[in-house]
């Protein structure tokens, strides 16, 4: 019998989609994405991570931002080429976050990536389909940034259950975060809401906060268009050493908290 358009539509869709690694057992896949690099994707990544690990749910990271990896930098993590007979092994962070990323296996961490898109989404499907990650509650994806060829292929291998967009109070001024909420909805993942980075900083003299873009547009933006806040970061120069000396767990502050409070109902206790 002819299948009817929708069911030749999911049919697509699934095919698209990779198989996962038989010995992985994943409860839910929640993937970052900005409208725009450079906005401080990795660092909620890594942050996200954190602060579910910290709350005892088993972690894991897969860094899909093929070209620009620095997942494994923010953890401390070097090379990592490991593997048996049921596939690759991911590496694990010091409290334990599994994680996998390009730069881990390349030999020089320096060379770039030249792929085009449908190589880099056939990266993103292997560490989807070839890494055995074991059991995981919540697998962090950092995607590639921007909303063009590569992030939309990246979306069509993974079974992402939602996605949390970073943005930057500049973002909001020039619709940028909007363009990624639109990507969401167009491939009908949940948007879990906003995290705004560099949002304000913070004086060291008298802790006030300045608002260095302006005032924060990301309230009236939120209400606006019934979109979550899920935290806000200060540009704060001692969260770059930590990222840079490869310390993200080391970073005290709970910036996340509401964030973890919706992922934490995602998991069926
Ligand atoms: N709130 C912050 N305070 C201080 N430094 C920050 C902050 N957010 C990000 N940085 C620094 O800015 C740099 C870029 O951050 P990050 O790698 O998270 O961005 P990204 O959006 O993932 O970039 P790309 O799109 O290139 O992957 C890093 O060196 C990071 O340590």
């Amino acid at each position: 019998m002819a299948k009817k358009p929708e069911e030749f539509k999911k049919q697509m869709e699934d095919n698209m989609k990779a198989a996962p690694n038989p010995n992985s057992h994943v409860k839910k896949v929640i993937g970052i994405v900005s409208g725009k690099g450079g906005v401080g994707k990795s660092l909620v990544t890594g942050l996200s991570a954190v602060a579910m690990n910290k709350k005892g749910y088993k972690t894991a990271i897969m860094d899909a931002d093929i070209t620009g990896p620095s997942i494994p930098k923010m953890f401390g993590i070097g090379k990592f080429n490991v593997g048996d007979e049921t596939g690759l092994l991911p590496a694990a962070t010091t409290r334990g976050t599994k994680v996998m990323s390009l730069n881990m296996l390349m030999e020089n961490e320096t060379d770039p990536v030249v792929w085009r898109g449908p190589v880099i989404a056939g990266i993103v499907k292997q560490f989807w389909s070839d890494v055995n990650w074991g059991d995981v509650d919540f697998m962090f994806v950092d995607m590639p940034p921007g909303t063009g060829d590569v992030p939309l292929t990246v979306f069509q291998s993974l079974p992402v259950d939602g996605i949390i967009v970073v943005s930057t109070p500049q973002d909001l001024v020039e619709m940028i975060v909007e363009k990624a909420i639109n990507m969401a909805n167009m491939m009908n993942i949940p948007v879990l809401g906003i995290v705004e980075n560099m949002s304000y900083m913070k004086c060291p003299h008298c802790g006030e906060a300045i608002n260095i873009f302006g005032n924060s547009k990301i309230e009236s933006y939120a209400a606006s268009n019934g979109i979550d806040i899920l935290g806000r970061i200060p540009l704060d120069p001692s969260i770059a050493g930590l990222c840079d000396g490869g310390k993200i767990e080391e970073i005290s502050e709970d910036y996340l908290d509401s964030l973890a409070y919706i992922l934490d109902g995602m998991i069926e206790k």
